[in-house]
């Protein structure tokens, strides 16, 4: 395998090189031997800053590729006791092999096994799951191999089941009812937590997220794992619901029960789905700190999107119900000229935007109060 050496964050790392492996000028990185993709740095910048304020003793980077987020979590975040790289693919644990010594790393342990066999067999207190697409085969397992309140972090790129774009491949993955909404951008998010927490159940162990985003083609998600039965049942009974909106007049709400409920607002029958997850998307306490702490890593490429992203979340994290996606809501009503997202956020005075979506708000005031700022200020 013809290799190439790039630096991402602080290391630098062989991957497979791309010239290789195009096909009519085109390159996928999944069309390589070993699996790296540039475009996700943004991701593992994140993650890196989340791994630098957690401290774990034991990392375990469950599907590692070319090992370059394990590597880049022992070289920028921390330099924790036990750092173990698994990848079932063996052209990938050779290549890992070549990039840990690269990088002056003594002491990685790396495993060629199936992700769910080694879960089974070793513990960690933060278990990284990055796979091609859904990550649902690795939940349970993941979650089982955590120790001392650990942490899962977990990468989705199925946003098409996810979004309600594949309904019967979201009911077969993650057990729940979708259709594609205005706000479907977070609540896949909230399907995808809502699947966690059932499957942690299982296990008399529940979890609550500790930070969570939407960027490019997909969700990353971080996840504090916790034990007993009671408060598995607490949270399933707390916070797993549905959501309705209307295909009318566009309220949305999260609501009880799967079934026929009228809108409020106008009579029409709701679109309900789920279940899904309804509490906060993050644990404000450490979204605070990885804003007091960001500013320590304005070496990353990333540097700016951090930035900004981090401003939104902060602002938009305050707020419990989910955003409204204010070009969809505006279509519903039939209003043809939006008012900039800025004139409807000072007209409703206590709303943030959303990173979720350009044209999303995020608000605790009701939608009466919305369509107003939406129709008024024409
Ligand atoms: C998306 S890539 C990981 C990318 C890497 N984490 C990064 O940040 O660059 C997914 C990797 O999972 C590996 N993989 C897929 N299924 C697996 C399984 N069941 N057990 C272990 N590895 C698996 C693939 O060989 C591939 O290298
Ligand atoms: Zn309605």
């Amino acid at each position: 395998m013809k290799l190439k050496e790039v630096t991402e964050g602080k290391v630098r790392i062989f991957v497979p090189d791309p010239k290789e492996y195009m096909i009519e000028g085109k390159f996928d990185p999944s069309w390589a031997p070993v699996f790296y993709n540039p475009k996700m740095t943004f991701n593992r910048d994140l993650s890196v800053i989340v791994v630098s304020l957690l401290k774990p003793k034991i990392i375990l980077d469950a599907l590692s590729a070319t090992g370059i987020r394990g590597i880049r979590y022992y070289v920028e975040s921390w330099k924790s006791e036990q750092l173990i790289l698994n990848d079932k693919n063996s052209t990938a644990t050779s290549l890992i092999q070549i990039n840990v010594k690269n990088n002056g790393i003594e002491n990685a342990k790396i495993y060629n096994k199936d992700a769910n066999v080694l879960l089974y067999e070793i513990k960690s207190e933060y278990i990284d799951i990055d796979p091609f697409g859904s990550p649902v085969p690795f939940i349970l397992s993941s979650i089982n191999a955590t120790i001392r309140n650990g942490i899962v972090a977990f990468t989705a790129t199925d946003l098409s089941p996810l979004e309600g774009s594949s309904r019967t491949s979201c009911r077969r993955k993650y057990d729940a009812i979708n259709y594609k909404l205005s706000s479907s951008k977070e609540l896949g998010l909230r399907i995808l937590i809502g699947k966690i927490i059932r499957e942690a159940a299982m296990l008399e162990k529940t979890v609550y997220p500790l930070f969570s985003f939407y960027a490019d083609y997909y969700y990353r998600l971080f996840v504090r794992v916790e034990s007993g039965a009671r408060k598995a049942d607490e949270n399933i009974n707390k916070n797993l619901k549905y959501f309705g909106e209307c295909p009318r007049c566009g309220f949305q709400t999260f609501v009880d029960e799967n079934c026929k409920i009228k809108c409020p607002i106008c009579g029409e029958n709701f679109i309900i789905i789920g279940p899904l997850y309804i509490g906060p998307l993050h644990n404000m306490e450490f979204l605070k700190r990885m804003i007091d702490i960001y500013n320590n890593f304005n070496y990353l490429s990333s540097f700016n999107r951090i930035q900004k992203l981090l401003n939104v979340i902060e602002k938009e994290a305050k707020y419990k119900s989910v955003f409204y996606n204010i070009s969809k809501l505006a279509s519903k009503l039939k209003v043809s000229a939006i008012p900039p997202i800025d004139s409807i956020l000072e007209c409703l005075g206590d709303a943030s935007k959303s990173h979720f979506a350009p044209t999303g708000i995020r608000t605790d005031k009701g939608y009466e109060e919305i369509i107003r700022c939406v129709k008024n200020l024409r």
